[in-house]
């Protein structure tokens, strides 16, 4: 279980790009078990790859984790298994004892039988290819010798070794027999260990640790205990407005210091880091990187979780997803398209805004107020900056009346304000890429000229189309005129709703809805509303002109 943070002088590492799991499976391929970059080579002559780099291709990172059930969640088995599924990377478990837990305390333990334990080791390791094993509570002596003997029948690339000994709620988990069964065999295979204050001090004999420099020697003295890197977690130390973890790799320590969370939400937070140590180094990092992005992990997940209230004791789980804390799902239940929503679709303009001295907020409000079913930030001339702003208000906006909103372009933004979704063209980002970042709840709509852009928008998982110009406009420049011809034949080749953009308004928008296509639900509209004086009653217009057509063509 050699596992060195050797990397070679001419690879750098961007923690921002390991932190977003982009690089994971193309380090994992260039990073060999000693953590030294191996050259990519590997093809056969010719080009094709090897059988043996196919194989590694498909190869996914695997966590074993050897831990205790906590009932409530939130640490444990059920707090690696989430750290590993939000790091990418597959968890398979071992489980020690069975804990009846809430946020409260434990309540009561049930070990596991040795027998068992061991019968659970030999499933996963003997037909599971694992790449890291991460050690929790392991409640007897037996136990962990039971550990031992399997991690040396079967060979791994690292062991992480969380001493759990004591619970948050400060009930005893694993005895002094435990402990010193631990120093004897764990410690000298671990490649890292990952004390908090309380388990460092027992490890080391019952040691005195109040300040960063006795945390320096503790994890000095761990080493020569045989773990390979060590890291003193110092969140309970006291008088410190930071959170300062001591990493320790035999040759230099490391302050590794982040800015304290204040919540009640940090139960798992020691489970959830070794996981997550556990995660990096199963995708090939080396060992310092894979503590720093661990420990942002857990920072962001912690700040995320800090409002979230899940049971009455005084120390609650948090969301390693990062979902629970939306403030939507109080407002607005529906997500997916209702094809109804693109009766009025209004589709603001920047330019237009400014040209007659109205916030984004305050032209969607009016456009709401007039009948507009659904609307569109197309904010082509705003900062990043200043159109979140606006984003996150016209949302607060919309979800407060039950209208859908989308973004133009900018995934970003929808991502970062929680919009319903996106409209995208045909040079921007792809339907497929746009769904697998913002997920299935989104809306998503695209552009289509033709009945071939129309069918792939169908097979891509879009949820709509907007098909123009369907009459020459000045607010999109160079845009093709397709007419209503051209909208018809891409609503015959689609079975996705449609709505016509492009040169619309009150005056035209009988003859486009009176084509009375079963999946032409509507049109959009730019300048018609927001280049006005009033756009409410601009709305109100069209939709009278958009529902006497309905009911005309029914
Ligand atoms: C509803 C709707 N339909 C079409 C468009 C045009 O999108 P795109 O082709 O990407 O052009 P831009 O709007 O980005 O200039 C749209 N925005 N909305
Ligand atoms: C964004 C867009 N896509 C095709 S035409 C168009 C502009 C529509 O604006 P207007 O409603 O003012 O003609
Ligand atoms: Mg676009």
């Amino acid at each position: 279980m050699a596992f060195s943070a050797t990397l070679s002088s001419s690879v750098s590492f961007n923690l921002d790009e390991w932190l977003r799991g982009a690089s994971a499976s193309s380090l994992r391929s260039s990073c060999s078990r000693s953590g030294r970059i191996r050259s990519s080579g590997a093809m056969k002559a010719g080009g094709a790859p090897a059988a043996s780099e196919r194989a590694v291709k498909a190869k996914v990172p695997h966590v074993l984790t050897v831990a205790g059930s906590d009932s409530g969640a939130g640490a444990g088995i059920q707090a690696d298994l989430k750290a590993c599924a939000a790091r990418g990377v597959y968890c398979s478990t071992v489980i020690t004892a069975v804990t009846a837990q809430n946020t409260v305390g434990v309540q009561g333990v049930d070990n596991v039988s040795e027998e068992f334990v061991a019968e659970q080791l030999e499933s996963v390791l003997s037909d599971m290819q694992v790449d890291v094993v991460k050690t929790g509570m392991l409640p007897s002596a037996g136990i962990v010798r039971i550990l031992s003997s399997s991690l040396n029948k079967f060979q791994v690339q690292a062991l992480v070794v969380d001493p759990v000994m004591v619970s948050t709620s400060g009930d005893v988990l694993a005895g002094p027999s435990v402990l010193a069964v631990c120093r004897e065999v764990l410690l000298p295979i671990a490649d890292i260990v990952t004390p908090n204050l309380k388990e460092a001090s027992a490890l080391l004999g019952g040691m005195q640790l109040e300040t960063i420099a006795d945390m320096h020697s503790a994890a000095k003295l761990l080493h020569q205990m045989g773990s390979r890197h060590v890291l003193v977690k110092g969140g309970d130390l006291p008088g410190s407005c930071d959170a300062v973890d001591v990493f320790f790799d035999g040759e230099r320590l490391h302050d590794l210091r982040a800015p304290r969370v204040k919540t009640r939400n940090t139960h798992g937070t020691g489970c959830t880091l070794a996981s997550c140590i556990a995660a990096e180094l199963a995708k090939g990092s080396p060992m310092l990187p894979a503590v720093q992005v661990a420990k942002r992990f857990v920072e962001n997940a912690l700040d995320y979780s800090k409002e979230i209230s899940i049971g009455k004791g005084p120390q609650g789980p948090f969301d390693h997803f990062l979902m629970l804390n939306r403030k939507v799902h109080n407002f607005r239940k529906k997500m997916i398209l209702d094809p109804s929503d693109l009766f009025l679709y209004a589709v603001t303009d920047s330019g237009m805004n400014g040209k007659w001295g109205r916030s984004i907020e305050d032209a969607v409000k009016a456009a709401i107020e007039g009948g507009a079913t659904i609307i569109q930030l197309r904010e082509k001339d705003a900062g990043t900056r200043n159109f979140l702003e606006a984003a996150k208000s016209c949302m607060e906006v919309c979800r407060s009346r039950g209208i859908p909103l989308l973004i133009n372009d900018r995934i970003d933004i929808a991502l970062a304000c929680d919009a319903d979704g996106v409209h995208v063209g045909q040079s921007d980002m792809p339907v497929r890429t746009a769904r697998a970042l913002l997920g299935p709840e989104k809306i998503i709509g695209v552009s289509c000229k033709t009945p071939e852009q129309a069918q792939q928008a169908y097979m891509d998982g879009a949820d709509y189309i907007g098909s123009g110009g369907i009459y020459p406009t000045n607010t999109k420049e160079n845009n093709l005129t397709i007419g209503l011809e051209g909208l018809k034949a891409v609503c015959l080749s689609s079975k996705l709703p449609v709505v016509a953009i492009g040169g619309i308004g009150i005056s035209n928008a009988h003859s486009v809805m009176e084509l009375g296509l079963p999946n032409l639900k509507g049109v959009a509209v730019v300048s018609a509303l927001f280049d006005r004086e009033c756009i409410s009653t601009e709305a109100r217009k069209l939709y009278e002109v958009l529902s006497r057509t309905a009911s005309e063509v029914k």
